[in-house]
């Protein structure tokens, strides 16, 4: 059925740019995808294909690759999907391109450093012309690319506008749920990152499956302070992108959080493998934005001190078993 936002644009041709536009394509939507490497983007155009980042998975014929960023300027809606750290950078290049009050939809999960700025208070600054939004919810590109049955949430201030976002991307096998909780839903996924490093430890260390529950139970308690603290509603935070993403994240090696999570708890040593593990971006700017609010957050301390190498994998986890009991909640 054709959309007031038939024409959507992908600013950002990694996985999740890639598997977002074939998910649009899915829904009925023509998708003009924007990369900032022409060789790359014309081989995608080529081939149908993006192979740095989604092998494997054909385009749907209604994406069109492009280098210029001019070409996103038709778009009724723009999906911005390219690290946290550089969604700024790409947010004030589109800012001559989209006509005012085009939404803008940050995808990725993280917190600006520098500034501590959550996902659409970046877009806010540094796209202003823009609506911004957010979606997030637990996803693997490979999943969505492939069709699998996945659930996400789609926020934005004005609910209307969130609604008809979402009707618009959805379909039978993405299913996209509204919300104007903006703050709960960026809260969501860019704190599941960190605790998903802590599960890969977890895991990568053979601590065994109760500790992993444990990590879930103990890090979704921190998610929940550290957004409430920030204005999140609480049943964001037990939603989708909230717990729902955590499990996910913390639970497979098929992310990227957890799977450096588990190379980090093998031998000890933080090893980049050269993939975006957000994680390891957010955990200093995260930690500190709790601290500064007195919010309790041991798990997510103990990855930012073992990534920043200010104390070993053993002193990490003997100092948390350590902790004087307490209350549960
Ligand atoms: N991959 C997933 O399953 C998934 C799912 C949900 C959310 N996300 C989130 O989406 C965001 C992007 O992740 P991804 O998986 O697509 O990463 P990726 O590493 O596959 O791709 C990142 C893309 O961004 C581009 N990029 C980086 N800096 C840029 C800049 N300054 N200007 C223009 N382009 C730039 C890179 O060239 C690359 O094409 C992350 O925040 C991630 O947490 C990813
Ligand atoms: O591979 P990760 O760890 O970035 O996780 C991907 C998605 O965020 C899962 O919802």
């Amino acid at each position: 059925m054709p959309s007031r936002f038939q024409r959507i644009g992908i600013a950002g041709a990694g996985a999740w740019g890639t598997a977002l536009a074939n998910a649009a394509a899915r829904a009925g939507r023509d998708v003009v995808i924007w990369g900032r490497d022409a060789g790359a983007m014309e081989t995608m155009r080529r081939a149908r294909e993006n192979r740095v980042h989604l092998r494997g998975v054909t385009l749907a014929p209604s994406v069109s690759p492009s280098s210029s960023l001019h070409s996103l300027s038709g778009c009724d809606a723009v999906l911005l999907v390219v690290p946290a750290q550089a969604t700024r950078t790409v947010a004030a290049e589109l800012r001559s391109h989209l006509p005012p009050g085009t939404p803008l939809v940050a995808c990725a999960k993280g917190i600006e450093r520098g500034t501590t700025l959550f996902m659409t208070q970046v877009l806010a600054d540094a796209c202003p012309s823009a609506v911004p939004a957010i979606l997030s919810g637990p996803s693997f590109a490979a999943d969505v690319a492939a069709g699998l049955p996945t659930a996400v949430t789609l926020a934005s201030q004005e609910l209307d506008l969130a609604e008809a976002l979402a009707t618009a991307l959805g379909s039978a096998s993405f299913r996209l749920y509204h919300s104007d909780d903006v703050r709960g839903v960026e809260i969501g996924g860019a704190t599941k990152n960190v605790l998903a490093i802590a599960a890969g430890i977890v895991a990568g260390r053979g601590l065994g499956a109760s500790a992993g529950a444990a990590l879930i139970a103990r890090g979704f308690a921190e998610l929940t302070r550290f957004g409430r603290a920030f204005g999140a509603r609480p049943e964001t935070l037990t939603g989708l992108s909230g717990l729902g993403d955590l499990i996910l994240t913390c639970s497979s090696p098929q992310s990227r959080n957890y799977a450096l999570g588990l190379s980090i708890g093998k031998d000890g040593g933080f090893h980049p493998s050269g993939k975006l593990a957000e994680g390891a971006l957010t955990a200093n700017v995260l930690v500190a934005m709790a601290e500064a609010k007195a919010v309790e957050m041991p798990l997510a301390q103990a990855v930012e001190a073992v990534l920043s190498g200010r104390c070993t994998v053993e002193e990490a986890i003997g100092s948390l078993l350590a902790r004087p009991q307490k209350a549960e909640l």
